[in-house]
């Protein structure tokens, strides 16, 4: 399981979602090249957000690619996205062929140790395709990624690899939370690539 793309993804919820962990896409030295190619050709930029009132800089740093420049408001601040850059077409052709599912957008998020990570969150944003897949696709530092179930509080977790992919869709956003947990034992940097469906309204 750890360098390979499964047969058969594994089913992550226990209920009430559906999540698939497909393994790896791609062989180490090319999710190497495209860790290395992702640093350094994204438009990297500190995620800025207003919580409880307060102006707040992240020290993760986001960028947001898309089809069209898409406006998405994403943790209180809205972006318009990006053109897609050639490696980003790449790894959204490669997403696509594996899941059978299309995709118009991508938020990338940088996370330069285990010191940053993601709370409890949903990705039910208003334009966001409702129940739509969004496929995670992940480089660099193994990290680990929780879901909890909004009314049982039940946890699972997974660990995600350099180049695997994660496959939320159908009910899992209206009734579970997932987060990336901080810790002390990564000191190297990962990148996480969402691909998403943005809605016109
Ligand atoms: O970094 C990750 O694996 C997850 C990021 C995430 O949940 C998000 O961008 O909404
Ligand atoms: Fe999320």
């Amino acid at each position: 399981m750890f360098d390979e793309l499964l047969k058969n993804p594994i089913s992550v919820l226990t209920q009430d979602g559906d999540v698939s962990y497909y393994g790896t896409l791609m062989s180490w030295r090319e999710a190497d090249f495209y860790l290395a190619q992702l640093l350094d050709t994204v438009a990297w930029q500190h995620d800025e957000a207003v919580i409880f009132g307060k102006h707040i800089i992240t020290k993760r740093k986001v960028a947001w690619y898309g089809d069209k420049p898409y406006s998405y408001t994403y943790s209180n601040t809205t972006k318009s996205a990006l053109p897609w850059t050639p490696q980003l077409v790449d790894l959204k052709t490669q997403v696509e062929l594996t899941t059978g599912e299309k995709f118009n957008s991508c938020l990338l998020n940088l996370y330069h140790d285990g010191s940053e990570g993601m709370a409890w969150h949903s990705d039910g944003e208003t334009d966001l395709k409702k129940n739509g897949a969004i496929a995670s696709l992940s480089f660099g530092a193994a990290r680990k990624f929780s879901f909890k179930h909004k009314r049982t509080k039940d946890i699972v977790s997974i660990t995600l690899q350099h180049g695997s992919l994660l496959v939320m869709k159908g009910t899992t956003q209206a009734n579970w939370l997932h987060r990336l947990p901080l810790t002390k034992r990564v000191q190297e940097p990962r990148v996480n690539l969402t691909f998403r469906t943005i809605v016109n309204r």
